[in-house]
Formats: C-alpha cells, structure tokens, sequence
C-alpha cells in the first residue's frame, strides 16, 4: 500500500477519512494484524501503526515519504511513530522521507516479525496465536512519548538539519514541529498535526513537488518526432555490459551497472590507470554492499585492457576524455572490434552525439547516454538520441537507465543537449554581473538563498573550471588564434566577459587546484572561503575597462540568472529537443539542485507568471542589447499571447504555432 493517491489531492477527496479509521482500528477489541508486503509507504504505513502487530515479509520496504511531496505523514504518523522508536529514529525517517528494509524495520521496531513466506498466511496464524492476549499494551496512540533527557537538543538539531536539507521547503521543518508535538497528550499532538498538515495541503510548495513527482514518472513515456515512442519500441535485453575509460565517470557507471546486477567489462588502455580505477571501484561497491546489506556479486566486472573482451557485450559505453577527435576514433574502432548488434553509446556531456555516430558502421545503434558526476549517486540520465538512433537504441538506453535506478530522458541530440544549453546563459549572466560591480559569492547566496544546492561559482569550482574554457576554446571564443587581453569584451559580434578564461588562465581551476572563485583550504578541498585575489583581481579588471561597478540586488541576480536559464528552455521546446516541458524541470531538480520544492525551472516560469517572465527579460533586454539569450524566445511571447497557459498546454501551443516559431 503506497499510501494516498495523490493525483486525489488535487480533487475534492472521496471515501472515508483515513485519521478515524485508523482510530477505529486500534480502538477494536479484535487484535489485527498488518501483513506488509511490497510497499508499507505515507498512508499505508501509518495505517499499520494503527494495527495492533505489524509482520513484514522480508522483501518490503516501509517509510513516511509525505515531505517529498511538500507534506507531513497526517494519519498519525508523527505521534505514532516517535511513541514507538524513539524521537531520533522517528525524526530521521519522517524528515528524510527515506524508506527502511524490512530487516532494519525489525531492528528498529517498527514491525514485529519478518517472514521470507506470504506475510498474509503468517499474520492470520500470528493473530490465531495471540487472539486471547489482551491489546491495551498494543495500542500506539496510548503509549506515553519516550522522552529522552536530552530531547530538547534531539529536536533543536532536527531543526537545523530540516532548514539546511530544505534550502526554503516548508514540509521538513513542519516534519519537526509535528513529531515535537509527540511529547504532548496523543490528542493534543493530533490537533497540531492537523493544523500543520492544513497550513501545507494547500501550499503552492506540496503543488510543486507533487508536480515533480508525476514529471519524473511522465518522462518515462517519452517519444521522438519520428513518432516512435515508449509504448511502440522495444527495448533489448543487456545481458553484459562495457564501460571505456575508468576516470571518475567510467568508475561510477561501472559501479552503477554492477549494483543493478549487470556483468561489466571494465576497460582502459593504461596499467596504472586500470589499478587505480579497480581500488576506487572496488571499494566503492563494499562500501555499497555494507550499506545496502545486500549480497554483492563482486565477480560481476572485470577489469582488463583488451578489447577483445568486448565481443561478448550487447551495449558500451564510452567515458573516455572529453574529445571529439579520440572519441570518433574509438568508435571506429569499436565498430569492428564488437558484434555487429552492439549498442555503442556515448557518455559526452556535449559534444555532437550525430558526429561520433557518423564514425561508426551502425549509426542507428548509437546514442548518447549523458550521466551526471557523482554517476553512482545522481539519478538523472540524459538519454540522447541522434536523427539516426533507431527506436530499439533509444528504448534500450532508457530502459537501462531505468535498471540503474535513475530517472532517463529521452533528448535530441544538440550542443550541451538539454542541461548544460540551458547552464550556458545562466552562467553567462553571472560572469557578467561581476563585471558589473558583483562578487562570487554575492551572486552565490542570492541564488542559494533561492534555493538552489550551490551558486553558480560554488558549481563551477567543483566541476573545475577547464570544463568550460575547454568548450569555450572549441567554440572558438577564446585560446591560441583568438586575439587575446584584458580588453577582449566582445566575441563574435556579442557581449563576451573574458573573467573565467582569465582565471583559468591563471592556474585557478576550482577545488582540484585549491582555487578558482573560491579559495580552499588546499588542492581538492571542498571549504569555499571568499578570496581577497579574486576582488582585487574583479577591482583591476573593471578599472582597465572603466566599468563603474554598482550595488546588485538579490532580485537582479535571480531574475538575470534564472529568467536567462528559463529563455533558452522555452527555445529547447521550441525546437523540439524535447517533447514536453516537464522534462526540462526533471533534468534541473535530479541534476543541477534546482529546488524541487519551486517544481523546476519552466513550473517556476508559470507559477512567477509568464508575464512577468517576459516582461523582466524585456526590461534587461533593453538595457543590454548585446546580450542575445535575454532577448525573448518567440514561445515565451506566444505563451503571453495566448493568454499564459498552464504548462500541461504549452505544448500545444508550440504544435499550433510551429509554422510561425
Ligand atoms: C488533510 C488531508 C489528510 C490526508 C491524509 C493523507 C495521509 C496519507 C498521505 C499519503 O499517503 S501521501 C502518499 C505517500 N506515498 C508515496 O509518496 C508513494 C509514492 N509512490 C512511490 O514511491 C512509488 O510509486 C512506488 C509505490 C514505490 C512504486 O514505484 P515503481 O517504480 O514500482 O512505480 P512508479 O513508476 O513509481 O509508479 C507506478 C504508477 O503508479 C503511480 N503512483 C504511485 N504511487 C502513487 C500514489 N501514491 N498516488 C497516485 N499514483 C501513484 C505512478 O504515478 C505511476 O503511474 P503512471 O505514471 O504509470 O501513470
């Protein structure tokens, strides 16, 4: 039982109201017995805290994920369950959502036995046994709250913890002050629950994040122009898998596709990088299998640097370093060294998924599989597909995906795909804000304080800042045969800021060198501290250009930034990378810490008002001329036009209107 059904809380609610049901349930005089199997999850889970016993099968999983849909667990989930683990316990579950094994609901006491056989014939034989003890011990809303001495500073932390994982979400500090009420009378601790529950049933925030949770599922039904399409292809069996190039991609790939019980040939060209990968890999999965208290196979990769071994693969992927030149080469290669039915897919955050097809014999068995750093622990897959990717490939990768535990969209192959060509003018935005008088962090705490997981320098440190100046070269925006200097602001007809490449230029490439906007506390440190080289370095740069810096607001830097990233995602759609806008939220919640509780850069767009969107990018527009992505996307304007659709309709404004975009 996966609890509410939560397309209901969008409509008036029909059947009889959980919360005196399961009163009546645990005031009867006849025991009952909860037999969980699959899924005890919100709803279900708290009905079974109003049974009298709880038997799992060994299988299930239990868990109160209502604060991942803005909400708190309001069928007295947060007075039931701290009565009966314990505050700590209680607390981490209800704020992180997390669901726990049935093994470690044993441990904890959620349940009181678990059973490999049918939880059901085991629960009627269980209540056969104790049909005659009596129930006044069992029932949960009776137990006095265990209060620990220090539960005062237990619940002061839980705070801190639910403001910082929060980052602005209301649901996991009501989590908080809900199972706080837990110390009260149960009635009393119902009354607040109720209260808060109410506060946050009607919030545009538990709007937002139910949005999320039905978007991540949507793009799962994806489809291409061609009409080919989730329900009419067919995705291939992957009974062994390889990965090319073990840096820190290729490891966590690796890792990925041995958690989900596929065998991997792990594969690289040089000894020493082989031996280094095969620690960092191996350790992992112990790590991994510590964890999740699994039996691993860990015979399941091999590690080697013969290609020979890929003959016996049904799929590759390649996560060799970011060029274009060695890329096509390997898939030349990889075109007469595998079965001719291999899939040959592609782990290139942006380079042209249509050329390294074109290197191969089998262009419609390639596509792009775009998986974000740390691979193991982000669950988006950016599933790229080419004019030629054949339907099966397609299906196949997001299928796989899908057995990797993430969730895959499906996007036409263009430059930096979906993510990184709606990063490039939001990171744009911020380098120029510096010009104009900004520091890092001053642009990093407007946009964290927002929301988001970490500012655009913060961002750009860790993934190191050669990423960048390495597409910039290729785009030929700066590097050998580029006039260079400190007086270059234009570039190819437009404002151009030359900052980053300045830095880069100086050996300052984020954490890895200790120092990029941020200045850490050695080579690979994570700790940002403001640089005072980086203000003196912005102070000398505007007074070379005679920029007069001035005093930025927090809503400049937003409505810069975040309004830039939203026009390129109305020009995704408008050229059909995608086919449904809730796939651009998806890719920015799971892979850029955009806030889930503000449901994703294009559901923000409509909640802020379209309008207003428009109007603020005409406003900057006007102010800086030379900037092209803040000038309006023609979707954006025919979406005011129209008179500003719900999102669920953009789509078929841009189908009505495609002649004219
Ligand atoms: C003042 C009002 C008081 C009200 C008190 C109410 C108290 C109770 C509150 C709750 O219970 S809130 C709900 C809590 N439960 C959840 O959040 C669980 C959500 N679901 C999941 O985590 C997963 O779906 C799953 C159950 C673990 C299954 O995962 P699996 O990967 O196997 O399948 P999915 O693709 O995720 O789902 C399949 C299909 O089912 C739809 N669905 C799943 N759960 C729900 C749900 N709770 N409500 C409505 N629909 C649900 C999901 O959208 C998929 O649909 P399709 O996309 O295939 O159409």
């Amino acid at each position: 039982m996966s609890g509410a059904d939560i397309r209901e809380f969008s409509r008036p609610m029909t059947g009889p109201a959980l919360v005196p049901l399961i009163d009546a349930i645990e005031a009867g005089e006849k025991p009952v017995v909860a037999a969980i199997e699959g899924m005890a999850l919100g709803g279900g889970l708290e009905l079974a805290l109003g049974c009298h016993y709880r038997i799992a099968h060994s299988k299930a999983q239990l868990g109160l994920p209502e604060v991942t849909l803005g909400l708190i667990p309001a069928a007295g989930g947060t007075q039931r369950l701290p009565r009966l683990i314990g505050f700590p316990a209680a607390l981490d579950m209800i704020i992180t959502g997390r669901r726990v094994s049935a093994g470690d609901a044993l441990k904890l006491g959620i349940v009181d036995q678990v059973t490999e056989r049918n939880a059901g014939e085991v629960a009627v034989a269980f209540a056969r046994s104790v049909v005659d003890c009596p129930l006044v011990s069992r029932r949960l809303s009776t137990w006095p709250p265990l209060c620990p001495a220090d539960l005062d500073n237990i619940l002061q932390m839980a705070l801190a913890r639910a403001w910082q994982r929060g980052r602005g979400a209301l649901a996991p500090v009501a989590c908080v002050q809900a199972v706080q009420a837990a110390r009260l009378p149960y009635s009393q601790g119902m009354q607040q629950e109720q209260k808060l529950m109410s506060m946050l049933f009607a919030s545009p925030q538990a709007r937002a994040l139910q949005y999320c949770f039905f978007s991540q599922r949507a793009v799962g039904k994806w489809s291409m122009p061609n009409g080919a399409c989730w329900d009419n292809s067919t995705a291939r069996p992957i009974r062994k898998a390889a990965v090319i190039g073990l840096g820190t991609m290729g490891r966590g790939i690796a890792v990925c596709l041995v958690l989900a019980g596929i065998p991997v040939i792990a594969m690289e060209t040089d000894e020493k990088q082989l031996e280094a990968a095969r620690r960092v890999v191996m350790a992992l999965l112990e790590k991994e299998v510590q964890k999740l208290a699994v039996g691993l196979h860990l015979g399941l990769i091999h590690f080697t640097l013969e290609q020979r071994y890929l003959r016996e693969v049904d799929l590759v992927i390649e996560a060799v370093f970011e060029d274009l030149a060695l890329k096509k080469q390997l898939f030349a290669e990889l075109s007469s060294v595998c079965h001719p039915d291999t899939l040959l897919c592609t782990n290139t955050s942006q380079l042209d998924v249509d050329q390294l097809a074109t290197a191969t014999s089998r262009p419609d068995l390639v596509v792009g599989m775009h998986f974000f750093a740390p691979a193991n622990k982000i669950k988006l897959l950016e599933v790229v597909f080419t004019s030629r990717s054949s339907p099966e490939a397609v299906a196949t990768a997001m299928q796989l995906g899908k057995w990797l535990g993430k969730v895959s969209v499906a996007v036409a192959n263009c430059p930096g795909f979906v993510g990184n060509r709606m990063l490039r003018p939001y990171v744009e935005q911020a380098g120029f804000l510096l010009e104009e008088g900004a520091t890092p962090e001053q642009v990093d705490s407007a946009l964290e304080h927002f929301g988001l997981a970490m500012g655009v320098f913060r961002m750009s440190d860790l993934s190191g800042l050669d990423v960048g100046w390495r597409v910039r070269k290729a785009a030929g925006l700066t590097g050998p045969g580029v006039p260079q200097g400190q007086l270059l602001q234009t570039q190819q007809g437009y404002r151009y800021s030359p900052l980053a490449d300045l830095i880069c230029q100086k050996g300052r490439l984020g954490q890895k060198t200790g120092c990029g906007w941020y200045l850490y506390e050695g080579p690979g440190g994570h700790m940002a501290r403001p640089d005072p080289w980086v203000h003196a370095f912005l102070e000398e740069y505007r007074r070379v250009h005679g920029l007069q810096p001035r005093s930025i607001g927090q809503q400049e830097v937003l409505e810069r930034c975040l309004f830039a990233l939203i026009n390129e995602g109305f020009r995704v759609l408008e050229d059909r990378i995608v086919m449904d806008p809730v796939a651009l939220d998806v890719i920015y919640v799971l892979g850029y810490g955009w806030p889930a509780h503000t449901g994703g850069p294009m559901y923000y767009a409509g909640e802020v008002g379209l309008p207003r969107v428009l109007g603020r990018l005409e406003y900057y527009q006007r102010v800086h001329p030379d900037i092209p992505h803040l000038r309006p996307s023609a979707l954006l304007r025919q979406l005011v036009a129209k008179g500003s659709p719900p999102i669920h309709k953009w789509m078929w404004h841009i189908e009505e209107g495609s002649s004219r975009l």
